[in-house]
């Protein structure tokens, strides 16, 4: 259909199947739901079977951009995971249509959710190749997603270093998910498309070693590196308190809790990436509050962990004991 304004072409339609094409203004539709006509031409995606739908915009041949296909890919991966694993139907629990847009800017190193979608630059080809290429960075924004529709924790102070530290987790854990259940743990966050041309780098930050990572190419501090200690935590105002500095405390938890590992003189037997994903979840979904900071991030893990793998006969189970020692480690009280 040609919207008469714009003069884009909109594809409207339930399709069977889906595949590739040759013609690049034919794109196969999975579902779909009728959208407004005359919208701002981005691709507004869906996941595939019983929902809402999508609408590609076809006048700039969709398949001729590949930041839109890795938008389009990256945002339906995560929206399986958070379906298949976590039971959660999109973004707000009910199937709401996820947006992404790609392009935003010029050369802009970043990537965002503004609290109605998703915004991908293209990366300036030094420090970042665009964003939209990164399973963990849409996962990252999604989840920003999912946050403001559940524990919806203010995004400043610890509050913001938990909601920061909850978007790198199920981007992380996402992403591993679609490497298949046994495949080896990548705790890193951006490793596809930060500085493109330095090999083996890894992201731009680390939740298996924060300090790998130097905090000054970020926020202009001193050459320290990301805390991964309670009592190492930032506390000054750059970076709206250190949201995307101390989350580093808590990803180390995270990755204790799944993979284990000796730190700051505490021993952590793992409890298996399925098992730390559950316990996250149920903390997010079921316990934290807008306000809610490390202690109380703390208190859920374990109560979550508590829910799911109940004490035996009065001794905590041995999912609850990682998630009691893992915040030890980090030095949460
Ligand atoms: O979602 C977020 O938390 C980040 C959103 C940043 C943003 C905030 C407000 C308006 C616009 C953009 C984006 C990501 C992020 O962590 N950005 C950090 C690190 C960073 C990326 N590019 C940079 C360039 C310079 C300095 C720092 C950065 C930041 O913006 O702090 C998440 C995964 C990768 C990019
Ligand atoms: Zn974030």
């Amino acid at each position: 259909v040609k919207d008469s304004t714009s003069g884009k072409s909109y594809l409207h339609g339930a399709a069977i199947g889906g595949g590739t094409t040759t013609n690049p203004n034919i794109v196969p539709v999975h579902t779909y739901k009728a959208n407004r006509m005359g919208e701002t031409p981005f691709i507004l995606l869906s996941g595939l079977f019983g929902f809402s739908g999508f609408e590609v915009e076809t006048g700039t041949s969709f398949f001729a951009d590949p930041a839109a296909v890795s938008a389009h890919t990256n945002s339906i991966k995560v929206n399986t995971y958070y379906q298949n694993i976590h039971k959660r139907n999109s973004i707000d629990g009910n199937g709401m249509p996820i947006i992404s847009t790609v392009h935003i800017g010029s050369k802009w190193n970043n990537a965002a959710w503004n609290g109605k979608q998703m915004l991908y630059g293209d990366g300036d080809g030094i420090l970042f190749s665009s964003l939209a290429g990164a399973m963990d960075v849409a996962g990252h924004e999604m989840t920003h997603g999912v946050i403001s529709k559940t524990a919806n924790l203010t995004y400043q102070g610890e509050s913001g270093a938990i909601n920061e530290s909850l978007a790198d987790i199920f981007g992380a854990l996402s992403e591993m998910h679609s490497h298949g259940l046994t495949s080896p743990s990548e705790w890193e966050m951006g490793e596809d498309i930060y500085t493109p041309n330095v090999p083996g780098d890894g992201g731009l930050r680390s939740m298996s070693n924060p300090k790998s990572k130097k905090l000054s190419a970020a926020y202009g501090l001193k050459d320290n590196a990301y805390p991964d200690h309670y009592e190492d935590r930032y506390l000054g105002e750059l970076d709206k308190g250190g949201v995307h500095i101390n989350s580093s405390i808590n990803n180390k938890a995270a990755y204790l809790i799944s993979e284990g590992g000796e730190h700051h003189g505490v021993k952590v037997t793992g409890i298996t990436r399925s098992k730390t994903e559950k316990i996250f979840y149920r903390s997010l979904t079921n316990y934290l509050v807008p306000s809610s900071g490390f202690k109380e991030m703390r208190a859920a893990a374990i109560q979550s962990a508590r829910d799911l793998y109940p004490d035996r006969n009065g001794a905590p189970s041995a999912e609850t004991k990682a998630v009691i020692a893992a915040y030890d480690a980090i030095g949460v009280p």
